[in-house]
């Protein structure tokens, strides 16, 4: 059986087009099971803005307090999950949003409190359950937010969410779908690259912001049943042949 994870940005979860859910639908025809994480950075950040709770970014991470957690918590699981897992199923897809603490979907530990507050490390994936929803033919749509499994919760990023259940899964597939066509240099898409050449973009400061942490989460992924990442604007169709956007391969 073969599984796709899609990892919606939140810079685009406001405009999804035909095309993005035609791509989920034609998985499903060829028999592929998609499984859909998001993201919804910027509609947090809108909220956090109107609530006047103030957080930085350290290494492209949201420090996040114990405020901060309550607004990450109430707009990916209340608001974005559901706004995202409504219009697939308005394509006639059939698909279910789940926090990642529900079934504790995903669990995680503080990478460094003292540094980033409530920002998790994913330690486990429950592979059972999302395998169970899989074989059910529904599309799980997962917020990023882990849970500690001892009451605490934990915000994690959601490319970092998208990888590391890419790989527990043993996804064949890992695409970020984003608001730029692929890794760029000198305003042209790359449409290929390997890691070794990634750490260097990372170091020359081509590659910098919201796209290190896909490219770290591809790293992390790679394996020998995901050969590659892909990394392409939303509103591409998503095919092996023909594929314009980025492959990152080992
Ligand atoms: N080399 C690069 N090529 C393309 N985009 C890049 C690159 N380096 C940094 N970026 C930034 O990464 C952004 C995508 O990440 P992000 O804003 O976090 O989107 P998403 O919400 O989809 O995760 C782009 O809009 C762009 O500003
Ligand atoms: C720890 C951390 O940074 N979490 C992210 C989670 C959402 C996210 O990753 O959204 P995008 O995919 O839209 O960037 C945040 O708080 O913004």
């Amino acid at each position: 059986m073969s599984i796709a994870v899609i990892k919606c940005g939140g810079s685009i979860l406001d405009n999804l087009t035909d095309q993005f859910f035609g791509n989920i639908a034609k998985m499903q025809e060829k028999g592929i099971r998609p499984i859909v994480v998001h993201g919804g950075g910027s509609a947090i950040q809108d909220m956090l803005d109107k609530l006047n709770v103030t957080c930085s970014f350290v290494d492209g991470l949201r420090t996040t307090s114990a405020d901060a957690m309550n607004v990450v918590e109430m707009v990916l699981s209340g608001y974005v999950n559901n706004a995202l897992t409504r219009q697939i199923n308005d394509n006639n897809i059939q698909a279910a949003g789940f926090s990642g603490s529900d079934a504790q979907l995903i669990q995680a530990e503080p990478i460094n409190f003292e540094r980033y507050g409530y920002v998790g490390d994913v330690t486990a994936v429950n592979t059972l359950f999302l395998q169970r929803m899989l074989d059910s033919g529904v599309v799980p749509v997962i917020a990023p937010i882990a849970t500690g499994g001892d009451g605490s919760r934990y915000n994690v990023n959601a490319d970092t969410a998208a990888g590391a259940i890419a790989r527990d899964m043993n996804a064949d597939r890992l695409i970020f779908m984003t608001d730029v066509p692929g890794i760029m240099q000198e305003e042209e898409v790359i449409s290929n690259v390997s890691q070794t050449e990634i750490d260097h973009m990372i170091a020359d400061g081509v590659i910098f912001g919201g796209m290190i942490p896909k490219v770290k989460a591809a790293a992390g992924s790679l394996g020998e049943g995901l050969s590659n990442v892909m990394i392409a604007d939303a509103h591409q169709r998503i095919s092996m042949s023909g594929f314009t956007g980025t492959i990152i391969t080992k």
